[in-house]
């Protein structure tokens, strides 16, 4: 790290990696003032393939949205620096590291660990999706894990492909007269504004995938058809052996979020009201300072 910043070494030694992602990397650091450990995202301008425009203004608006957001279970920011080709983030350690790792390792997670952490997934997107924030990335490597232990507090990270819905002009259009306004301009009002709709289906695939183990649109030539085939016409396997076990309030969710129609797909809202997730849970608080309490709810 020869070209970091003056003052970012002065504020923070920087010592080994510990997790590497698409379009960059994260390390271990230490706050010399505090001696308090935290991750540092490096985001290097070049790795865009695109022309540095568009990685700057992306780049830019994950930065925007990191510094805006104030969700217990989304990653906060707590330093940022920029030089001519990177990016450098600091953000609050998440000692289990990525959820992704963790499944990788481990045999099949435990339903109710399955379901804290799928509780937390819906309330931190909830919370996007009330920010007008689409996270459109959501997957285990986004996942990050407060503590090596099953129940903790998870976060969400990564909004390099969030996109921030802005008032549209059809929108503007919807609130004046319709004198004069054409019949499809109404019947494309009600497919517009689905978008967020992407996350709903990404979580039901992070539940199949993360949760039981494997994911439910694979390629297989036992299936014969593309894994976008596969999506498209809604085709995924259920493995039975795999679901044993499993109940069939889980599978119901799954069976609900992985609809290939987003006008009948199960929103987050609608995910957070279904019996699985209607459940007395005992709210999940971290020892000393930090004790976070993510929501306790009851039947
Ligand atoms: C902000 C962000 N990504 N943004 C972009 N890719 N543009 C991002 C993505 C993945 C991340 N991973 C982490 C992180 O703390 N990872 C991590 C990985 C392994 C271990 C092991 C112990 N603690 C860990 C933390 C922070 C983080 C931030």
């Amino acid at each position: 790290q020869s070209n970091l910043p003056k003052e970012l070494s002065e504020k923070y030694m920087i010592t080994k990696k510990i997790g590497v992602g698409v379009c960059g990397e994260v390390k271990l650091a230490f706050e010399r003032a505090t001696c308090k450990k935290v991750a540092l995202k490096t985001i290097n301008k070049k790795d865009f393939p695109a022309s540095v425009g568009t990685a700057t203004r992306s780049a830019e608006r994950e930065i925007q949205i990191l510094q805006k957001i104030d969700h217990p279970c989304l990653i906060k920011t707590k330093d940022f620096f920029q030089t001519d080709d990177s990016y450098y983030i600091f953000l609050e350690l998440m000692e289990g590291g990525e959820l992704f790792d963790r499944v990788k390792s481990k045999q099949q997670i435990k339903e109710p660990i399955a379901k804290l952490y799928f509780y937390q997934m819906l309330k931190a997107v909830e919370y996007l999706h009330n920010n007008g924030i689409i996270h459109r990335d959501l997957k285990p490597e986004n996942v990050l894990l407060s503590s090596h232990d099953d129940v903790c507090v998870i976060k969400i990270t990564d909004f390099n492909q969030s996109k921030i819905l802005e008032e549209s002009a059809l929108m503007r259009t919807l609130c004046g007269t319709p004198t004069y306004l054409a019949p499809e301009v109404f019947t494309d009002a009600v497919t517009v504004g689905y978008s967020r709709a992407v996350d709903a289906w990404s979580l039901g695939v992070v539940l199949v995938n993360t949760f039981i183990c494997y994911p439910p649109f694979y390629p297989d030539a036992r299936i014969g058809l593309s894994v976008s085939d596969q999506i498209t016409q809604g085709i995924y396997t259920f493995i039975p052996s795999k679901w044993d076990g499993i109940s069939d309030d889980a599978k119901d969710v799954v069976k609900k979020l992985l609809r290939v129609d987003p006008n009948v797909r199960l929103t987050i809202e609608e995910a957070l009201q279904h019996p699985w997730l209607m459940v007395r849970f005992i709210a999940v608080s971290l020892p000393g300072p930090s004790a976070i309490n993510v929501g306790t709810f009851t039947t």
